[in-house]
């Protein structure tokens, strides 16, 4: 058995060139539809899969992307990692528009996204201590520095409601608590994908300075597709090196993210909602089945 790499593209990111018996598929989940058909095929031998977060067309806001759904489809499809594209903002001078930054850690302040898997009748906490699988990351880094972008490894993602952008109080306040970009997807996505047991690695394009920089006007969004459109051969060219990289054997995962459920279920068996059990097939069948 082979890895099988899922890509979640964010904005800008709507497709994915060079795969071989590239098909759009569509995916049913007990979540619903995910943000668009996904694109599945293989890249220099290795199976992949394309799902662009806001779907084709840019339709979904931040908070309408049915994470769970795209998750659970993912997961479904066979994924055993996924590296998830996003254009951010930097709330730190040394990150620049153009910069791309592999992170490592989130901060969550969205409010009333369906936030996990698991719920009454099924209970679970997994850890999430260290969000993002450090092997992938790994992979991603060296992908990104073969295309010779300008990379930081680490980095705090304050993830906001939106779909405003922040007020200057709130961007100052964000970078006092020590983060270093900021966007408006990245959660509940991690947390969801270390309750599936998937690898998950987080790369974000910076694309502005948010509004907190007295140098550089307020972000808006012709600002961040220009940068996005500069850029977008840094993005393809890392996820057409990721095959090389990250598409091995099917050892387990050094990071334990394949084995995040291992200890996490508290509900006894005699104890859980079978609907709910049902649901969680592709998600946590492994503990569960
Ligand atoms: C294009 S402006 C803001 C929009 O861009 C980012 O999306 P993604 O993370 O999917 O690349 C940000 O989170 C907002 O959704
Ligand atoms: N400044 C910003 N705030 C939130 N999301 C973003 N995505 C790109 N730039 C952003």
């Amino acid at each position: 058995m082979q890895r099988k790499i899922g890509v979640i593209g964010g904005s800008g990111v709507y497709q994915m060139d060079g795969l071989e018996d590239a098909a759009w598929t569509e995916v049913d989940t007990p979540w619903g539809a995910s943000s668009d058909a996904i694109l599945t095929g293989r890249l220099n031998g290795v199976e992949m899969c394309f799902l662009p977060r806001h779907g084709r067309g840019h339709v979904h806001l931040p908070a309408a992307v049915p994470f769970r759904a795209n998750i659970d489809a993912l997961k479904r499809l066979g994924c055993t990692d996924v590296v998830a594209v996003s254009a951010v903002g930097s709330l730190r001078e040394d990150f620049r528009p153009g910069d791309m930054v592999v992170l490592d850690q989130f901060i969550d302040r969205t409010s009333g996204r369906p936030g996990s898997f698991f719920g009454s009748g099924c209970v679970a906490h997994v850890s999430l201590a260290d969000p993002v699988c450090a092997r992938l990351s790994d992979h991603c880094e060296a992908a990104l520095r073969a295309a010779g972008a300008r990379v930081h490894r680490g980095g705090t993602y304050l993830a906001m409601e939106g779909p405003q952008f922040s007020t200057k109080a709130e961007s100052r306040m964000y970078r006092a608590w020590g983060c270093d970009v900021i966007g408006m997807t990245a959660m509940p996505e991690a947390r969801l994908a270390r309750e599936a047991e998937l690898c998950y690695a987080s790369v974000a394009m910076v694309t502005d300075y948010d509004c907190w920089h007295p140098d550089h006007g307020h972000v808006d969004v012709a600002q961040i597709l220009q940068v996005l459109a500069a850029n977008a051969g840094t993005a393809k060219a890392m996820i057409t090196a990721l095959p090389a990289l990250a598409g091995g054997g099917l050892a387990p995962c050094p990071c334990g993210c394949d084995r995040a459920l291992d200890h996490a279920v508290m509900t006894a068996r005699d104890k859980r909602d079978p609907a709910l059990v049902a649901r969680l097939d592709a998600v946590a069948g492994r503990v569960l089945g």
